[in-house]
C-alpha cells in the first residue's frame, strides 16, 4: 500500500520509514511508511491556515455534502479498509464493520445537523433607537470555527475515533481545517481513510488544504502539532499522561488554545439492594459482557462495581466469576497496552482478592480478563484501586451499607459515566445518590451498562477531570461540534457587510432567536 502521508492533497514521501505491527502475531506488517518531521507540521498547518477563511465561509449546504462524500468515500474502500485494520489491531471483523458503520453514520449526523442549522447559534437583538435613557444597537450574534484543528487518532477505536472520526467530523463540520496526528498502531488503517477525505475533498472542490494528516513514532510529532501558532484546539482520545502532556503544551503557548482530551474513567457501577435481590445471577453474566467486549479496552468499560455486602452481591460475584472463568482471551490493541494491562492486573492483585480470571492467553499480546474484590475501607485507604486499568480489569467494591457507597462515591475523580442497576424499593436511594453521580459524571444510566455509545443529540461523551481536560463538551454527539466554534456578535453593520446566517431575510433559512423569540 502507499506509505506516503498526505498534505494539502499532496502525497510526501520521506527517508525515514517505520512499519505497523500485527498485534496477534508480534510481527511487522508488510509495508513501509514515511515519518512525518517538524517541517511537514508547518507545512500542513500552514496549509490550514491558508484554506481556512474560504472554508469556513462555505455554505452549511456545501459541507453537509462533503461530509456524506467522505462516507461513501470511506464505504468505497471496501473490504480492504476492514482487512488492514484486523491486521494492524486485532479487532475482529464484525467489530471493525460495525464502527465503519458508526463512522459514515456519525459523518452524516453532522450533515444533517449543519443542514438543521441550529449549529450556527444565530441571535439577533433588533435595535431600540427610541429607548431611553440610551438607544440599543442592533447586536446580532452568530457562531464561527474556531481555526486549524489539531486531531490525536485514538488506539482503540481505528476508525470511529481516528482519522475520520468524531472529532475530525466534528471539526469539518464547524468549518474548519484538520491537521490529524495518526496512531502509530494502525498507520494503514489511518492513510486509507485519510485518502477517502482527500478523494472527497477533491469531489467537492473544496480547498485542498483543509485536510492534512502527519504520522510516525513518538511523541514529538505531536508536540510540535499542538504547538504550531495555526492550531487553534486540540481533540485527542487516549491515556491520561498524554492528554495532560498536550494540555500543558497547548496552556505554555504564547496563546493558549483549548485540548478537548478524552483521558481515563473507571466508570463506577452501583448494584442496588432490590436490583441484586431479583437479578444477581443475570446481572454478573451481563457485567462480564460488558467487562471483556473489545478485550475491555473501551474507555467507557466498567472498572469499579459497588453493592452493599451479603448473599446477593456474593451470588453476583459468584456468576460474573464463573462467567469470566469461560471469556476467552483477546488480542489486545498494541504490545504496549497488553503490557500496561498487566502491570495494571499486579497493582491491583497487591490490594484486593482475585476471585476470576479468564481463559489462559494462548498468543501474543492476549489481555487475560480479570476481577478483583475488596472493601470499602480499602479502597478509601488506597485510592490507586481505583486508577483506570485499561482493559478487561474490574474491581467489585464491598460496602457495609449505602451511606458507605455514597462516601466512596464522594472519593472518586471524575468520569465518563456512572450505571445504577435498580430493582424494588430502589428508587429512594437512587435519588440520594443522583447528586453525587452527576458531580461526578457525563453520563448517567439506569439499568444497562457503559460500552457502547450512541451517536445522538442528547449524548454527553465528557465528564469531570479526568475522564475529560474540559467538563463542559462532549467528544461524540451532535453536542460535539460546540468546542470548535465561537460566538462573534456583529453590533450595527449594514446589512451588505453582515454574512448571511444574520443577514435581513435570513437568506440560509436558519432557525433563529430574534428578540428572544425561535423563528425561522
Ligand atoms: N481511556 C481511554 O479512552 C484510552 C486510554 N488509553 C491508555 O493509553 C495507553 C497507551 O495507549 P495509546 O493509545 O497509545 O495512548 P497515548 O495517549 O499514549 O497516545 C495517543 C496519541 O497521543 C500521542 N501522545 C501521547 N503522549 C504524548 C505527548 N507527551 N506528547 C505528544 N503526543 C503524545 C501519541 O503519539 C499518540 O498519537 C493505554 O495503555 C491506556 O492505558 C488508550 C486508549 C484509550
Ligand atoms: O464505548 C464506546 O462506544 C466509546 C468508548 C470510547 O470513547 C473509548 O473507548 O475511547
Amino acid at each position: 500500500m502507499d506509505g506516503r502521508f498526505l498534505i494539502a492533497g499532496e502525497r510526501i514521501a520521506t527517508a525515514r520509514r517505520f512499519q505497523g505491527c500485527n498485534p496477534a502475531a508480534g510481527v511487522a506488517i508488510e509495508g513501509e511508511f514515511h515519518v512525518s518531521g517538524p517541517d511537514h507540521v508547518d507545512r500542513a498547518c500552514a496549509a490550514a491556515d491558508a484554506a481556512f477563511d474560504a472554508f469556513r465561509e462555505t455554505s452549511p449546504q456545501a459541507r453537509a455534502d462533503f461530509l456524506e462524500a467522505v462516507a461513501s468515500h470511506i464505504e468505497a474502500i471496501g473490504e480492504p479498509l476492514v482487512e488492514r485494520a484486523m491486521q494492524e489491531t486485532g479487532l475482529p471483523r464484525a467489530r471493525l464493520e460495525g464502527e465503519r458503520a458508526r463512522t459514515t453514520g456519525q459523518l452524516r449526523l453532522f450533515a444533517q445537523v449543519l443542514r438543521a442549522g441550529r449549529w450556527a447559534g444565530v441571535v439577533i437583538d433588533s435595535p431600540l433607537p427610541a429607548r431611553q435613557p440610551l438607544p440599543r444597537s442592533d447586536l446580532r450574534q452568530r457562531r464561527i470555527a474556531v481555526g486549524p484543528v489539531a486531531v490525536f487518532g485514538a488506539s482503540n477505536f481505528p476508525l470511529a475515533f481516528s482519522v475520520a472520526g468524531g472529532d475530525t467530523a466534528t471539526a469539518l463540520a464547524a468549518g474548519c481545517p484538520v491537521v490529524v496526528k495518526a496512531h502509530p498502531a494502525h498507520p494503514g488503517t489511518s492513510l486509507l481513510v485519510a485518502g477517502a477525505i482527500d478523494m472527497a475533498i477533491a469531489a467537492c472542490g473544496l480547498p485542498r488544504g483543509i485536510f492534512s494528516i502527519v504520522q510516525g513514532p513518538g511523541n514529538d510529532l505531536g508536540a510540535a502539532l499542538v504547538r504550531h501558532p495555526a492550531i487553534k484546539a486540540v481533540g485527542f482520545t487516549g491515556s491520561r499522561n498524554g492528554g495532560l502532556a498536550l494540555v500543558a503544551i497547548a496552556q505554555a503557548r504564547p496563546e493558549p488554545i483549548p485540548v478537548y482530551a478524552e483521558m481515563s474513567s473507571v466508570n463506577p457501577v452501583i448494584l442496588l439492594p432490590g436490583a441484586l435481590a431479583e437479578r444477581a445471577e443475570a446481572l454478573g453474566t451481563a457485567f462480564v459482557g460488558s467487562l471483556t467486549m473489545g478485550s475491555g479496552q473501551f474507555c467507557t468499560n466498567p472498572g469499579l462495581v459497588f453493592g452493599v455486602e451479603g448473599a446477593d452481591l456474593d451470588r453476583f460475584v459468584a456468576a460474573a466469576s464463573a462467567a469470566l472463568a469461560e471469556a476467552q482471551p483477546q488480542v489486545m490493541l498494541t504490545q504496549a497496552i497488553h503490557v500496561a494491562f498487566e502491570r495494571g492486573v499486579e497493582t491491583l492483585s497487591a490490594g484486593a482478592a482475585l476471585v476470576g480470571r479468564g481463559r489462559a492467553p494462548d498468543g501474543c499480546n492476549r489481555g487475560q480478563a480479570a476481577l478483583f474484590t475488596t472493601d470499602a475501607d480499602a479502597v478509601i485507604a488506597n485510592p490507586e484501586l481505583v486508577h483506570e486499568v485499561f482493559g478487561a480489569a474490574s474491581l467489585v467494591v464491598r460496602a457495609r451499607d449505602l451511606d458507605q457507597i455514597a462516601r466512596v462515591l464522594r472519593t472518586l475523580e471524575g468520569q465518563l459515566t456512572a450505571t445504577l442497576h435498580l430493582g424494588e424499593g430502589d428508587a429512594e436511594p437512587a435519588r440520594a445518590l443522583l447528586p453525587i453521580l452527576e458531580r461526578k459524571a457525563g453520563r448517567i444510566l439506569a439499568n444497562g451498562w457503559p460500552t457502547g455509545v450512541e451517536v445522538a443529540h442528547a449524548m454527553v461523551h465528557g465528564g469531570p477531570w479526568p475522564a475529560t481536560s474540559d467538563p463542559r463538551s462532549t467528544s461524540v454527539g451532535s453536542a460535539a461540534i460546540e468546542r470548535f466554534l465561537r460566538p462573534v456578535c456583529y453590533q450595527d453593520l449594514p446589512d451588505a457587510l453582515l454574512p448571511d446566517a444574520i443577514r435581513d431575510g435570513n437568506p440560509l433559512g436558519l432557525p433563529r432567536l430574534v428578540d428572544g423569540e425561535l423563528t425561522r
